[in-house]
């Protein structure tokens, strides 16, 4: 857990890290260091673009349609004031260039491709819709009609409509305004009214570019502040492994997910033995020491990705394993008592011996649709429970039981249980 003792922290608030946030926190380490390349470490950095996107989606989705009414707004209002053939011309490049990027981007926004291809796509197609928006301008400012204002709503259309970071954003706008140079010069458009567009385009890239900036570091920051509000709010407060929230929420996933894959899930309770005399021999305190220094060892014996160790209540705690056969959870159960063990844990006032053991009960089952995972938790209760009756220090795990298990009927059939420690 923050030491908020540190002398500095009250004084240099650079950051809004809550108190009690974990200090291995990636979001926090991440909002300590800084960002100011725009750019997060690789892990954070996909998964904020991954949530950006998804929660720009409905702009954009919006953004583009807006995008259509101005594409049409603006072909009626050349054709009032451009000779037909001229605007003919422009229909055509409308057609060609404007008509299939929309089209493709109102569709990939609806499409389950988005989160995948939008961005690739969107860095691909704004800079050529802008060079079409460009050489539109240049072909009407041969025939005396100033259209450089079109280019200038299409910069900040990239800038702030489309949803693209800023280095994307940045680098489509600048491509804009260099093609809008290069068909000025080829069409040998009056110099001095090229200086001034040019000059005018820059302009709006300048501050396109400073508010994208300052609003993209915005966003990053709220989206390092939010994951780590969300973070501390599911980790324990005193042993800062994740608390009973957080693996009621993972419980309910994850028994989705096994069914889905139909891969077996195992749950495994420890429970620390005669916790009780050690608080009353050792005192609170020492209690406290103790609880951290189990929860940091039982973190250690379940390493796997979908491994999940969770304070489950008091001196309990509860290990998730995804796809974990009986075999793997006798293994990950002798780990976890062979660790215990070396801890080596006073404990003074134990009728069992001079050091602190632990009372394993396990559940391993393969979900199916139609049960849900209560009757999973409650099979690892029985099994801890059994752990216990049998003298504790020992392993209990259950899993041919679940067939027979009927919820409710809790600890009502002992001679159902089978002991594998
Ligand atoms: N220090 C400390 N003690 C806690 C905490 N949470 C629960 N406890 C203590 O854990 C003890 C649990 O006691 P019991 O439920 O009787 O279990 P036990 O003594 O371990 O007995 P068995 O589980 O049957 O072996 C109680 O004395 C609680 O006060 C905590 O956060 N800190």
């Amino acid at each position: 857990m923050r030491d908020d003792s540190s002398p500095s922290s009250p004084a240099t608030p650079r950051t809004r890290i809550p108190a009690g946030a974990p200090a291995d926190s990636p979001y926090a380490l991440q909002l300590e260091r800084g960002f100011p390349g725009l750019r997060f470490e690789p892990l954070l950095e996909e998964e904020f673009r991954q949530v950006f996107q998804a929660e720009s989606r409905p702009q954009i989705r919006r953004n583009l349609w807006i995008a259509l009414v101005i594409v049409i707004g603006f072909s009626a209002m050349t054709h009032l004031v451009l000779e037909p053939v001229v605007n003919l011309l422009m229909n055509k490049i409308r057609l060609v260039m404007f008509a299939p990027i929309l089209a493709l981007g109102l569709v990939l926004v609806r499409s389950g491709l988005y989160q995948r291809y939008y961005p690739i796509v969107c860095q691909v197609s704004a800079p050529i819709f802008g060079a079409g928006v460009a050489v539109l301008s240049v072909i009407a400012a041969g025939h005396g009609v100033n259209l450089i204002s079109t280019v200038v709503i299409m910069t900040i259309f990239i800038y702030f409509m489309l949803g693209m970071l800023f280095y994307a954003a940045l680098a489509s706008a600048s491509l804009v305004t260099v093609s809008y140079l290069f068909a000025a010069v080829i069409a040998r458009l009056d110099p001095a009214v090229i200086v001034v567009d040019v000059g005018v385009l820059l302009s709006a890239n300048v501050i396109g570019a400073i508010v994208c900036y300052t609003l993209e570091r915005t966003n990053r920051t709220n989206f390092l502040e939010e994951q780590l509000l969300i973070e501390t709010a599911s980790r324990d407060g005193l042993t800062g492994i994740h608390n009973r929230r957080y693996f009621d929420d993972h419980m309910d996933r994850i028994w989705l997910q096994a069914i889905r894959d139909q891969l077996p899930v195992a749950l495994l309770l420890v429970d620390i033995d005669h916790f009780k005399a050690y608080n009353d021999f050792c005192g609170h305190q020492a209690g406290d020491e103790c609880l951290r220094r189990v929860a940091r060892s039982l973190t250690r014996s379940a390493r796997r990705p979908l491994d999940v160790t969770a304070r489950y209540g008091g001196e309990e705690f509860a290990i998730v394993l995804y796809d974990a056969g009986r075999e793997h959870v006798e293994e990950v159960a002798q780990r976890i008592q062979a660790n215990i063990q070396s801890l080596a844990i006073d404990h003074p006032a134990s009728p069992q011996g001079a050091r602190l053991t632990v009372s394993i009960g396990a559940a391993c089952v393969q979900p199916v649709a139609g049960r849900s995972h209560f009757g999973f938790i409650q099979l690892a209760d029985e099994a801890l429970y059994a752990a216990k009756e049998r003298g504790r220090n020992c392993v209990v795990i259950m899993d041919k039981e679940y067939e027979q298990l009927s919820t409710g009927s809790f600890r009502k059939k002992p001679s159902d249980r089978r002991s594998a420690g």
